[in-house]
């Protein structure tokens, strides 16, 4: 054996595993693309219905096409029961994050062609877990405040519907614009973890919602989906812009990882963060709570100046969903809500040209041995 097929690549970095039509994320450029188009123009021109089309059918929709998603994305909005008492039966000491994870769970239990991977009993299940999703985090927060689950309604599209069974009314559309983008952005970032979970699940020819739980306990951690919520944490500890640059010293002393810095792709900078940037500049105004804005440049700056790291899309979409008013530990599951449409698609990738995903490791434990 050469040295070069003993190499390991710690993390798989660098390697290249598989090819995808989905989205292409180019570091050198800075840029992404969902199916060649970029995602500034998506989150600017298109609705994130038609993003979900065009991540799952690799063309932008015709109108009767969108029109075809959308009733069947409000038609399945409405939990089930035996969804709503899995939610409610989970301790409120529990993570969200594990709420959803069950949840999707206990609805590929329920659902009749959960077994049936054909890529239309696939897409079918993709379309419903987007429509089932918000109303999970939607009542998990809800039961967390003491209020009433709110019922979904029908004259709305994803994001509206999203923040009215949130909040129990539609909020100003400067916030619904905001939302829509948020959800735009997190939709898909090729072979990330959590999505490269999901399709190491789809590859053993398991089902799509068993790769779609696995890939929510993979978006849970902190070094991937985890980080927004993790900002939020990190916002609260500094206080003001002025503690910024010293809070920032004392935590690179002390070895700790800045959340919503950094990226294993993106060394200059994540391609979605000037069009998040924006929509917070939008809600700061709305809220007037220029102080928040001011602690996100000044934590910004003061990283770029000593380590030369740059915000990845966790770091403005934490304080945009504390505007808004999710409490911080909903906010990765508002991540899973969108970048499920990504997850999916993936999963349906996989499956279309399949290969077991399964690379070898270096043994370095003991020698062979008797026991005695
Ligand atoms: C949507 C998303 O999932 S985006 C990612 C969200 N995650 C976060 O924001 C968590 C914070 N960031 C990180 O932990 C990392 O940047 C990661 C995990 C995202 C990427 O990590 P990697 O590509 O493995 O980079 P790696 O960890 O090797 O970093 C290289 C160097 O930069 C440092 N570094 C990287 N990110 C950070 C950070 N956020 N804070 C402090 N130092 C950092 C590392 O400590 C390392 O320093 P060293 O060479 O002195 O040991
Ligand atoms: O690509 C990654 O490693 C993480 C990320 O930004 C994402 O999943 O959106």
């Amino acid at each position: 054996m050469t040295e070069s097929d003993t190499q390991i690549h710690k993390g798989l970095a660098g390697v290249v595993v598989d090819t995808t039509e989905i989205s292409s994320v180019d570091a050198a450029s800075n840029s992404l693309l969902y199916r060649g188009y970029p995602v500034q123009q998506l989150a600017a021109q298109c609705s994130f219905e038609q993003v979900a089309y065009l991540l799952w059918h690799g063309e932008l929709p015709s109108a009767n096409q969108l029109a075809e998603l959308e009733a069947a994305e409000r038609s399945q909005r409405a939990l089930d029961d035996d969804v709503v008492q899995a939610v409610l039966s989970l301790p409120t000491t529990s993570h969200p994050m594990d709420v959803v994870r069950t949840a999707v769970s206990v609805l590929g239990a329920h659902d009749p062609t959960a077994e049936d991977s054909s890529r239309e009993a696939n897409l079918a299940k993709s379309v419903r877990l987007l429509a089932q999703l918000p109303g999970v985090v939607a009542l998990d927060q809800r039961r967390r405040r003491g209020q009433d689950p709110v019922a979904p309604r029908d004259d709305l599209g994803f994001s509206e519907n999203f923040l009215h069974v949130t909040f129990g009314e539609v909020p100003d559309p400067v916030v619904v614009k905001a939302f829509e983008v948020s959800m735009v952005l997190y939709a898909e970032h090729s072979f990330n973890a959590s999505t490269f979970t999901a399709r190491v699940i789809a590859s053993t020819l398991s089902d799509l919602h068993s790769a779609v739980t696995g890939a929510v306990g993979a978006l849970k951690g902190p070094l991937h989906g985890g980080a927004n919520e993790a900002v939020m944490a990190t916002f609260a500890e500094i206080g003001s812009a002025e503690r910024a640059a010293v809070w920032l010293d004392d935590a690179l002393a002390s070895k700790r990882k800045i959340m919503g810095f950094g990226h294993r792709v993106y060394k200059h900078g994540d391609s979605r963060v000037p069009t998040m940037r924006e929509s917070l500049v939008t809600l700061v105004e709305h809220y007037d709570r220029q102080d928040m804005l001011d602690l996100y440049d000044a934590l910004e700056s003061a990283m770029t100046e000593r380590k030369n790291i740059l915000p990845n899309l966790d770091y403005p979409t934490g304080p945009a969903y504390h505007l808004m008013g999710f409490d911080t530990p909903t906010f990765t599951p508002l991540f899973v809500a969108s970048r499920i449409t990504g997850w999916t698609a993936h999963v349906m990738e996989q499956l279309g040209a399949n290969s077991l995903i399964r690379p070898l490791s270096q043994y370095v434990g003991p020698e062979r041995r008797d026991v005695p």
